[in-house]
């Protein structure tokens, strides 16, 4: 896509204090999901050069950091993108790679920049696709630099923009769409806990629906923890209901047009969760065509 073939420079700091204004300008747009429409250009071009630059082939690949997948997950929030693509990146020797851990990370460290950008996460909006395509190029860079030649995004893309630019770049291989039942989505976000020393994920939920009329019913026995991090849980600050519910809003609107990217290219495999991981990893590697590989995968 023209867009990713532009530029070649790295993000500046000039090109950072545009973004500044930019989120400025985001969170004072009430009205908009997604802050207003993504200008200055100018911004958007370089990250997409930045990640064009990231995505291109390491001059030193090393066979041994795993297959050269390139996979991506889609799905609501809750659905258990995270859960699924780590189990297949430890399954498949490559990295996964979260943009939400990402923005967490960075909404870890100081600055107006990450106050800004806590207050558009902590409303349930996306971040700007500049800011994220430039978070996800310095990602991929570093991992270029010690020799990682693919990955599973989860969170990524999650606006048609941020699909074009990365079709542009890289050859995405499958796009994994989960899909849960709804009314099991709120309740595994709310019961979401995650260890502060470890960073594991848990789930406090216990999701049990009853079947009717030929629907099937679904069981989900809460992910407890082990007693070494039950004393340190702690609950994203973005999985609260309001925030959920406007997440899932924002999904909706901004990240099924995405599904549909990929459907009319053929790269979508639709998964319906059955139930818990018990149920739907074997099922998973059924549909991935690899179970031969399932000795090898965590249980
Ligand atoms: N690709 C992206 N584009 C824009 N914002 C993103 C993207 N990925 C993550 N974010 C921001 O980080 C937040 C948390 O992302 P994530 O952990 O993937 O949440 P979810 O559980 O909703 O899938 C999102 O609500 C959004 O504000």
């Amino acid at each position: 896509m023209a867009v990713a073939h532009r530029l070649f420079r790295p993000f500046t700091p000039a090109a950072k204090n545009n973004l500044s204004s930019f989120l400025i300008r985001s969170l004072s747009s009430s009205s908009s999901t997604h802050g207003p429409s993504l200008d200055p250009e100018i911004d958007l071009k370089e990250a997409a050069a930045e990640l064009e630059k990231s995505s291109s082939p390491s001059s030193s690949p090393s066979p041994s950091k795993g297959r050269n997948f390139h996979w991506v997950f889609l799905g609501c929030p809750g659905v258990g993108k995270g859960t699924y693509a780590s189990r297949l990146s430890t399954l498949l020797g490559v990295p996964h790679i979260a943009t939400g851990d990402l923005v967490r990370e960075e909404l870890s460290s100081s600055g107006l920049l990450s106050s800004q950008l806590k207050e558009l996460v902590n409303h349930g909006k996306l971040v700007p696709d500049e800011f994220i395509i430039s978070l996800l190029s310095k990602r991929l860079e570093a991992g270029k630099e010690k020799g990682e030649s693919g990955y599973i995004l989860d969170g990524f893309p999650r606006t048609v923009t941020q699909a074009e630019i990365l079709e542009g770049v890289i050859n995405v291989d499958l796009v994994i769409n989960l899909k849960l039942k709804e009314e099991a989505l709120l309740a595994k976000c709310l019961g979401r806990r995650i260890c502060s020393e470890c960073g594991a994920n848990y789930n406090v939920a216990c999701i049990d629906i009853k079947g009717d009329d030929g629907d099937d019913g679904m069981y989900m026995p809460p992910l407890l923890p082990p007693p070494k991090c039950e004393s340190k849980l702690i609950t994203r600050a973005d999985d609260t209901a309001e925030v959920v519910k406007e997440r899932l809003r924002v999904y909706n609107k901004l990240t099924q047009p995405v599904e549909e990217f990929y459907r009319k290219r053929g790269k979508l495999l639709e998964f319906e969760l059955p139930g818990g991981i018990p149920q739907s990893w074997p099922k998973l590697l059924r549909a991935l065509h690899l179970e031969d590989d399932k000795q090898s995968a965590i249980a």
